[in-house]
């Protein structure tokens, strides 16, 4: 088995003294694309968040390219899609200005070259976005905004790749250019954790899908089978017309009950 760019074993996390993470488990392998499913509040934006520090590890150990989290400073191996929320955080700035501030942790003494330059727009480029390099951020719809941030995470060309809902909110024909986005990264061989509530176009790219309930992992194999639209907020997941159980076994006559993502 290839390196393991992301390691969790046994993590804990609390969060306003709720325990949100109760042992969780998860690897990822460098080239892997591994998609983290559940229903709200199951634990995925945290597990991401101990990912890149901004959560506490109660107990368990994480590790980033082999090295425990805490020791860990080369950041611009990663890049980070947040979840959604506003490009510009209320300070007015261009497309290209939050592009390029994905890029300063490869600056060298914190001056932009031009293969910095180059790199903020290509990352325009490959979300189609370069024509609006010189809008301001608040001109910008949610789906072009979320491409900016997409765009951000690209700019320091990492080879971890850790997205927050990428899809949430962007219409169908953007959901297709970051699919394709996305694939190039994979193709050129980046790893990638994805939090999603449906794999959508993202589907044909997904190796492995860890799924969450209550902060704990229960189930960590290939994308659960009509994950599509089942795994909206609230679905219960009854599989009325399925005459095969997820893991193989038949299921008999009657509605199937996988509660995998609810
Ligand atoms: N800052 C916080 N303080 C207290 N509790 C929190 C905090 N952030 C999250 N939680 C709680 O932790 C649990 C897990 O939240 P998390 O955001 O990880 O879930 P999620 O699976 O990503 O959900 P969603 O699909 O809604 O984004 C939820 O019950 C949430 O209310």
């Amino acid at each position: 088995m290839s390196e393991a760019v992301i390691a969790l074993r046994g993590v804990r996390a609390e969060l306003g003294s709720r325990p949100v993470l109760r042992g969780i488990d998860l690897t990822v392998h460098r080239g892997e694309v591994v998609a983290l499913l559940g229903a709200n509040g199951s634990g995925k934006s945290t597990v991401v968040r101990t990912v890149i520090g901004q959560v506490p590890v109660g107990a368990g150990e994480v590790e980033l390219f082999g090295t425990p989290r805490r020791r860990f400073r080369d950041w611009r191996r990663v890049g980070y899609v947040p979840q959604r929320t506003t490009a510009g955080g209320g300070v007015p700035a261009t497309v290209t200005e939050v592009v390029t501030s994905g890029r300063l942790s490869r600056a060298r003494l914190g001056v932009l070259r031009r293969a910095d330059h180059r790199a903020v727009r290509h990352a325009l480029e490959l979300v189609g976005m370069a024509d609006r390099a010189k809008d301001s951020v608040d001109a910008l719809s949610g789906g072009q905004h979320q491409r900016v941030l997409i765009a951000r995470a690209l700019a320091s060309e990492p080879e971890l790749l850790i997205m927050d809902e990428p899809m949430a909110g962007v219409d169908l024909a953007s959901q297709e250019v970051l699919a394709r986005t996305l694939e190039r990264q994979v193709a050129s061989g980046a790893t990638v954790l994805l939090v999603l509530h449906e794999l959508g176009p993202l589907e044909p790219l997904i190796d492995r899908a860890v799924v969450l309930r209550d902060g704990l992992v229960v189930h960590d194999g290939p994308p659960p089978k009509a994950v599509g639209e089942h795994a909206l907020p609230g679905h219960d997941h009854v599989h009325p017309h399925d005459d095969v159980h997820p893991h193989g076994a038949a299921a008999g006559t009657g509605p199937t009950r996988t509660g995998l993502l609810s």
